[in-house]
C-alpha cells in the first residue's frame, strides 16, 4: 500500500511531544511491513536539520492557492534516519514556519490551515496518489474536508483518509476566515452542527471536529481513551461528535520505536544493559548522577519527563519531588512548560532546590538527556490528568525503570499495579498505579514503590525485568492500522 503521513511533528527532527515519536516510529515499522511511506511536514526553521540525510530540492514551484491569491512554496526532500520526508516551505511574509517554534502563535490555525492546504495542492501537482493519507491532531483536522469537498473533484477521489487524534484537549478553531483563507468559502455551509461549527461555540469552526467528520476512519491513541473520549469529559465536548461517528472510530495503542528506544543499543547512553545484564543499569544511574551533580548515595531516582502541562497533573509532580526528598529518595525532571504561570513556578522551583544535591530540574527539552534518565532512573513518574496513551511509561518499562502511574487513558492499558491487579498474575505485573488525584493516593502509591526498592531490592529488580519483558514495540499496532487502511480503500 502507498500511504502518505500529514503531521506537524516527526521525531526527531521536529519533535515536541510524542505526536512526533508516533508519526516517526509508525512510519517505520509500516515501511518494515512493506508498505510505501512518505511524510509531509512543515519546514521549520528551528527543526534539528542534523537529522536529516541529503536535503534537496524536491518541487520548487509548488502555488498554493491562498485569500484568491497565492502563495509560491518550495517543497525540499530528505531522509530522517530512512524515511522519506517532503519539507513545506511557504515563501510569504506571513514566514509561517520561521517563528523559532512549533507551536504557541497567535496564528496557530491559520498556520497549519495553510499547511493542509499545502500538502493537499503538493499531492496534487506532483501526481503523487496514496491509497491513504493518514493525519494527525487538530493541525491537519482541515484536510480531509478540503479532500472531500474540494480535491476529490480534481483528480483525488481515489484517496481516502485515516485521522488519528492524540490529544482531544487542543482542536483548532477559527472563524469564516479560515473558509475565505483556504478557499472552503460557503459559511453557511460549514457553520453547520453535521459539519465544522464548534458544539459549544457557534461562531467558532473547530478543526478537529471536521477531520472526525470527513475522514474515512477516526483514530485515537489507546483503547481505554477511546472509551473515555466518547462516554467522559476527557472528548473536550466532542463526545456526541464521536458518537454520530462511532462506526469508524476505535482506539490502538501506541507503539515505541524499539531501534531508537532500546537500552540494548541505545546511542545516547554510556552502558548498554539487557534483562540478563540489569546490572549494568546502575551504572548508567551513577553517570546520570555525574551529569546532573546529583550526590553518588544509596538512594533511588524517580524521574518525570514529559511537557509541563494540566494534563501531566503538574501539582501532583511538584509534589511528589518533595515528597521523594521526604522519603530519602532523589528527583530528576526534565519538562518544558508553554504555559506562563507553570513556567515560572518551576523555574522558581528550580532556583529553589538549586543547592540540594539529591534533586536536579532541567527546564527545556533536551532529547539526549531524556535517554540517559530513562536507563538511570529507578522509578518514572506519570501521574497525568488525563493521558491518551502516554509514552514515557512505555519507555520507562524498557528500560526497566519501573513507572508510577495514575490509572487513565493508555496508562490503564499499559501499567498493571504490583500489589493488586485483578486480571494480570504477579509475574505479568510491571508497576504501580493509583486512581485518584489527590496528594494523599500519590503519597501511598510512592510509599509502596519505594518501599520496595529499599526493603526487598531482589523482588523490585524482579519487578523492573518484568516491565523489560512487556513488548509494546509498533509491530502488533501497526498491523492494526493496516487492517484500516486496507478496510478504508476499498470503501
Ligand atoms: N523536555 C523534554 N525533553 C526531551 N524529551 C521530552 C521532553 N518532554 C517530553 N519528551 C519526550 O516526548 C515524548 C512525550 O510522550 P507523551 O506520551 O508524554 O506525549 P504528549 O503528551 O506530548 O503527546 C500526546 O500524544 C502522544 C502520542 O500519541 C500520547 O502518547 C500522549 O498521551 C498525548 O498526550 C516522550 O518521548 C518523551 O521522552
Amino acid at each position: 500500500m502507498y500511504i502518505i503521513q500529514v503531521a506537524s511533528e516527526c521525531a526527531p527532527v521536529s519533535k515536541a511531544g510524542g505526536l512526533g515519536d508516533v508519526v516517526y516510529g509508525l512510519s517505520r515499522e509500516l515501511e518494515i511491513q512493506g508498505h510505501c511511506i512518505e511524510l509531509i511536514l512543515p519546514k521549520y526553521d528551528n527543526m534539528r536539520y542534523d537529522h536529516i540525510w541529503g536535503l534537496h530540492d524536491a518541487y520548487i514551484n509548488l502555488w498554493v492557492p491562498w485569500y484568491g491569491a497565492a502563495i509560491h512554496c518550495s517543497v525540499y526532500c530528505g531522509w530522517v534516519h530512512g524515511r522519506v520526508c517532503f519539507f513545506i516551505e511557504p515563501h510569504s511574509q506571513d514566514n509561517f514556519f520561521n517563528r523559532g517554534c512549533y507551536y504557541g502563535c497567535d496564528d496557530d490555525n491559520i498556520r497549519f490551515a495553510f499547511f493542509c492546504k499545502a500538502a493537499l495542492e503538493f499531492i496534487l501537482q506532483s501526481n503523487k496518489r496514496p491509497d491513504v493519507i493518514h493525519c494527525h491532531d487538530w493541525q491537519t483536522g482541515l484536510l480531509p474536508v478540503m479532500l472531500f469537498e474540494v480535491y476529490k473533484y480534481h483528480g483525488m477521489e481515489n484517496q481516502r483518509i485515516c485521522y488519528t487524534i492524540h490529544n482531544f484537549k487542543h482542536q483548532g478553531m477559527g472563524g469564516s476566515e479560515i473558509l475565505w483563507a483556504t478557499g472552503l468559502n460557503r459559511e453557511g455551509y460549514y457553520f453547520q452542527d453535521d459539519r465544522l461549527k464548534d458544539n459549544f461555540n457557534p461562531f467558532a469552526l473547530n478543526f478537529m471536529k471536521g477531520g472526525i467528520v470527513y475522514a474515512n476512519a477516526i483514530t485515537t491513541v489507546s483503547p481505554h481513551h477511546s472509551w473515555e473520549a466518547r462516554f467522559t469529559p476527557i472528548g473536550c465536548g466532542l463526545g456526541h461528535t464521536l458518537h454520530l461517528h462511532q462506526d469508524k472510530f476505535t482506539g490502538i495503542l501506541n507503539g515505541i520505536n524499539d531501534d531508537f528506544w532500546n537500552p540494548e543499543q541505545d546511542r545516547y547512553i554510556p552502558y548498554h544493559y539487557a534483562p540478563d545484564s540489569f546490572e549494568d543499569k546502575a551504572k548508567n544511574k551513577k553517570a546520570l548522577r555525574e551529569q546532573l551533580w546529583l550526590q553518588d548515595v544509596d538512594k533511588p531516582i524517580v524521574a518525570f519527563i514529559g511537557r509541563l502541562d494540566d494534563q501531566k497533573g503538574v501539582h501532583l509532580v511538584h509534589h511528589a519531588i518533595y515528597y521523594s526528598l521526604h522519603k530519602g529518595a532523589q528527583f530528576v525532571l526534565l519538562g518544558s512548560a508553554t504555559a506562563a504561570a507553570i513556567n515560572s513556578w518551576f523555574w522558581h522551583e528550580k532556583y529553589y532546590l538549586n543547592d540540594n544535591p539529591d534533586v536536579h530540574l532541567e527546564l527545556g527539552f533536551n532529547e539526549e538527556l531524556s535517554h540517559l534518565i530513562y536507563a538511570g532512573a529507578d522509578f518514572i513518574l506519570v501521574p497525568s490528568n488525563y493521558e491518551p496513551c502516554g509514552l514515557t511509561q512505555i519507555i520507562g518499562l524498557k528500560y526497566g525503570t519501573v513507572p508510577i502511574v495514575r490509572s487513565v487513558g493508555g496508562l490503564v492499558n499499559t501499567v498493571f499495579d504490583r500489589d493488586h491487579h485483578p486480571n494480570h498474575p504477579m509475574e505479568k505485573r510491571n508497576g504501580y498505579v493509583f486512581n485518584h488525584t489527590d496528594y494523599y493516593a500519590l503519597e501511598s502509591t510512592m510509599d509502596r514503590a519505594l518501599g520496595l526498592w529499599y526493603d526487598y531490592p531482589e523482588e523490585f529488580q524482579k519487578l523492573a525485568i518484568q516491565g523489560m519483558a512487556y513488548d509494546y514495540s509498533w509491530s502488533a499496532s501497526a498491523s492494526k492500522y493496516v487492517k484500516i487502511y486496507d478496510m478504508i480503500r476499498h470503501q
